[in-house]
């Protein structure tokens, strides 16, 4: 189907360490996630991701770049989650614990997969080594992948 619903997806990485949010309630609930949410009517992608970095971990974050896009359905659910990833090294604020999430720096050395969704550790790679990249992820409930694409895009 059509992707439907746009969401986004923030990660701050630098150099050696990742910032990742514990989830406190709702979707996804108790896995690390990257930052984000919803695109509201009348905001850009990147308005939106901003905005819900500030939200979710009281953090601006400079230098976002969009580095690639997910789409992710659950099978027996109509909407196709449409996801732009997005990454920045420089920020201003410090990472505050949420009502929604609490921000925690791992080592890319040591990332808890076994606390994550299922796909993270597919596209992590390629998210830390600054490729681009798309896929599509078919889930059934929120544990099991029945079948995915992903693929790295080269800009040269
Ligand atoms: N760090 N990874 C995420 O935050 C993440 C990964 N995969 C997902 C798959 C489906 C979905 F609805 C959400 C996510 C998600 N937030």
């Amino acid at each position: 189907g059509i992707p439907n619903k746009l969401l986004t997806l923030v990660f701050i990485h630098q150099n050696s360490r990742i910032l990742l949010g514990m989830k406190k309630r709702g979707f996804g609930v108790n896995r690390w996630n990257g930052f984000g949410g919803k695109v509201q009517a009348g905001e850009t992608i990147m308005e939106a991701a901003k905005r819900e970095m500030l939200e979710e971990s009281c953090l601006t974050v400079n230098n976002l770049t969009e580095v690639g896009r997910l789409d992710f359905e659950f099978v027996g659910e109509e909407q196709i989650f449409e996801v732009h990833v997005f990454k920045g090294d420089q920020y201003e604020g410090e990472p505050t614990e949420t009502e929604e999430m609490r921000p925690k720096w791992f080592s890319v050395d040591d990332i808890p997969f076994k606390e994550m969704w299922p796909d993270d550790i597919l596209w992590f790679p390629m998210l830390l080594k600054d490729a681009k990249f798309n896929g599509y992820f078919k889930f059934k409930g929120h544990n099991d992948i029945l079948d995915y694409t992903l693929t790295e895009i080269s800009d040269s």
